[in-house]
């Protein structure tokens, strides 16, 4: 089956099993196979990579895991939240659309229910001095998986109380993720920005966040062009990067 989409999951390679879909199409780029759109697809990943370093666990024939090759040239390197934005976007719509309307992404790029993690990004980019080349845009979206090692993890299934199509899934992933990109690609940061605060998690509510050893009580005012969360703590707006700041769920 393949997407209704002009480029996107175009040229599919669905792959039994690998150690990571991400080092896959790294592969693919390296031989020059693949054209922009180009998705790698398995069932069964053996190492799957998540955020800083953390591993990714998904149980063989349950779940999305797939990585889409991209080349947003038109980009320039200091731009390139944006791409995060417009694929937690797309899989933000994909959850929507199957009925979690209070589906959330918590920042930078994670896809959230209830307090729950359903799915997370890893975006690879290459890039040269200007803008940005390739990006290898790894998704991973738990689908009728049950049961996770982390007690913060948590499915489509869990949350729905069914099982679903998992090639329907993916194949609707592949076309929300062509709308989005196209919207980033014509132009239209300004709007992607603000759907991605809107489907921000706890967007401008005090709640507590770790810094260091810290726990301090702050609200999510926004996000630069770097990516980094913009957080009011005691009356001063800081700027803080992927590393440096975490939600105390
Ligand atoms: N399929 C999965 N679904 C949800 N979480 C998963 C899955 N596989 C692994 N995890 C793990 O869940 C944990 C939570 O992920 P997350 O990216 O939020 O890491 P974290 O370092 O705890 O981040 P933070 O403290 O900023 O929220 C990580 O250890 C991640 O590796
Ligand atoms: O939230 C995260 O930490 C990001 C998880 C990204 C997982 C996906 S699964 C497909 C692709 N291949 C990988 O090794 N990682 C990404």
């Amino acid at each position: 089956m393949l997407p209704n989409t002009l480029f996107m999951g175009q040229q599919l390679l669905f792959i039994q099993s690998c150690a990571s879909t991400n080092t896959e199409a790294q592969q693919l780029l390296i031989k020059n196979e693949a054209t922009e759109g180009c998705t790698v697809v398995t069932h069964c990943q053996t190492q799957g990579r998540g955020q800083r370093g953390n591993s990714w666990e998904a149980a063989p024939g349950q779940n999305i895991t797939l990585s889409v090759i991209l080349s947003p040239t038109f980009l320039a390197v200091r731009q390139q939240f944006y791409l995060n934005m417009a694929v937690s976007l797309a899989v933000l719509d994909l959850l929507r659309e199957q009925g979690l309307e209070q589906a959330q992404v918590k920042w930078p790029n994670d896809l959230f229910f209830e307090d729950k993690k359903l799915g997370g990004i890893l975006i690879e980019n290459t890039i040269n001095s200007l803008s940005l080349q390739h990006s290898i845009v790894g998704i991973g979206l738990n689908v009728n998986q049950l049961r996770f090692g982390t007690s913060t993890a948590s499915s489509l299934a869990c949350a729905l109380g069914y099982t679903l199509d998992l090639e329907k899934l993916t194949v609707r992933l592949l076309e929300l993720l062509e709308k989005r990109y196209l919207q980033l690609r014509n132009g239209h940061l300004a709007r992607l920005k603000y759907e991605y605060l809107q489907g921000l998690y706890r967007y401008q509510e005090k709640h507590l966040f770790r810094i260091g050893q810290q726990e301090v009580q702050g609200q999510i005012m926004g996000v630069d062009e770097a990516g980094r969360l913009a957080v009011e703590i005691e009356n001063e707006l800081r700027y803080f990067d992927f590393k440096e700041i975490a939600h105390v769920l």
